[in-house]
């Protein structure tokens, strides 16, 4: 008995270490991709000395000795793995998960034909911008405060992301690139299991489709859909005209241009319950044809696999405290919303985690 709790107080106290240290996992992980290790290793067919990698890492004499120390870091967290001789000179490979953090230059040009060629490096720099890293230090501050602030981002930054970002072209390219590589991942996964949802639809607005990355890859999948881009002018403007697209510049909360679909991705995430009910009434408003529908992709908050799965998802919603308005939702939710919007009835199919494809009918 004794030695159990001794055994359980052991494990209790390294848990703890390791969550309050788990910032510094996140940093590490940025540390690596802004460095170009898991490009280093691939280009080197997937595994690589320290002293290659240490020749090929941009880093001055003066900060060579420490890649290892980062190196034993990123392999003890499954980041990349390593010879397991104890030898002074490991030899460093790529994982499964490492391998989604590979430029292989394929990435933009596969569209979103092929998922094993999706580069997530963009992603992972896009959330631990100094934005959104600051906007999670306020996290108690906005908790203990009784003021209007709807987020910690905006306790934070005195504006929401879409403002800060519009103020900030660097940020603003690292966001939008990050949460292109998402879409390219997601939308790979779509197009390729799910491509009867877009049967019979021959026009679609992408609401609120940012810099166009989901519609592009709709369109370059189904060529005879005429896709369209809605979003705020300070978005479309921004976007270069490509011939693949149309851009339209306006406001999702009081008109959408009429197709046979409405697409929305990541977007009523961002929005409370009256004003996800209000844009899908604008939606309803604009389908075209009988036989039309809302697509949606958004998280739906349910049974997770397994535990590491449970922690994104809840920490996913976390996010979303933290930096906008919205939430995750469970089927229960998402369901009144639907009905509160006017719809009859809706289908719902996993894509990856607890990212989920929502078909939405009048
Ligand atoms: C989380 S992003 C999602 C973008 C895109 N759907 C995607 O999956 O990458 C939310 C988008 O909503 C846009 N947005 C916010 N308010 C809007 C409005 N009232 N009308 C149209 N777009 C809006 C933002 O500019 C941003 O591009
Ligand atoms: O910083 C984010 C990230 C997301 C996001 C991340 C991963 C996904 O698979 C989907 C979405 O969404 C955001 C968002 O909707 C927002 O309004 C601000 C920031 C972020």
């Amino acid at each position: 008995m004794a030695t159990s709790s001794n055994e359980e107080l052991l494990q209790a106290h390294a848990e703890l270490w390791s969550l309050t240290f788990s910032y510094l996992k996140s940093m590490a992980l940025e540390c690596a991709i802004k460095l170009g290790t898991p490009n280093a290793i691939h280009r080197r067919g997937g595994a690589v000395s320290l002293p290659d990698l240490l020749a090929a890492i941009p880093v001055p004499e003066s900060k060579k000795p420490y890649l290892p120390r980062l190196m034993r870091f990123l392999v003890a967290s499954g980041i990349f793995a390593a010879d397991a001789d104890g030898s002074a000179a490991p030899t460093y490979r790529l994982t499964p998960l490492s391998r989604l953090l590979v430029d292989d230059g394929t990435a933009a040009a596969a569209g979103a034909a092929d998922l094993r060629s999706v580069d997530l490096s963009p992603f992972v720099l896009s959330q631990t911008n100094r934005y959104h890293v600051t906007a999670a230090t306020h996290l108690s501050e906005w908790f203990e405060s009784d003021a209007a602030a709807e987020m910690p981002f905006r306790t934070a930054h005195g504006a929401d992301p879409w403002m800060v970002f519009a103020h900030d072209p660097k940020i603003n390219m690292v966001f939008n690139a990050g949460m292109a590589a998402d879409t390219r991942f997601a939308m790979s996964f779509v197009l390729s299991n799910y491509g009867d949802a877009f049967d019979g639809v021959t026009s679609l607005v992408d609401v609120a489709g940012g810099t166009g990355t989901a519609a592009r890859a709709i369109a370059n999948a189904f060529p005879r859909i005429k896709c369209s881009v809605l979003d705020l002018p300070n978005v479309i403007d921004s976007v270069p005209a490509d011939g693949v697209v149309e851009y339209v510049a306006g406001d999702m909360m009081s008109s959408i241009p009429k197709a046979d679909a409405m697409f929305l991705k990541y977007v009523l995430h961002d929005w409370n319950d009256e004003d996800c009910v209000r844009i899908l009434r604008e939606c309803r408003k604009a389908i075209l044809k009988p036989g039309g529908k809302v697509i949606i992709v958004d998280m739906v908050v349910g049974s997770p696999s397994n535990n590491a799965a449970y922690e994104a998802q809840v920490l996913f919603d976390l996010l979303m405290m933290v930096i906008t308005a919205g939430k995750e939702r469970d089927e229960r939710e998402w369901t009144k919303i639907f009905m509160d919007a006017g719809f009859s009835h809706h289908k719902t199919r996993p894509v990856l985690g607890s990212v989920a494809l929502i078909e939405l009918y009048p």
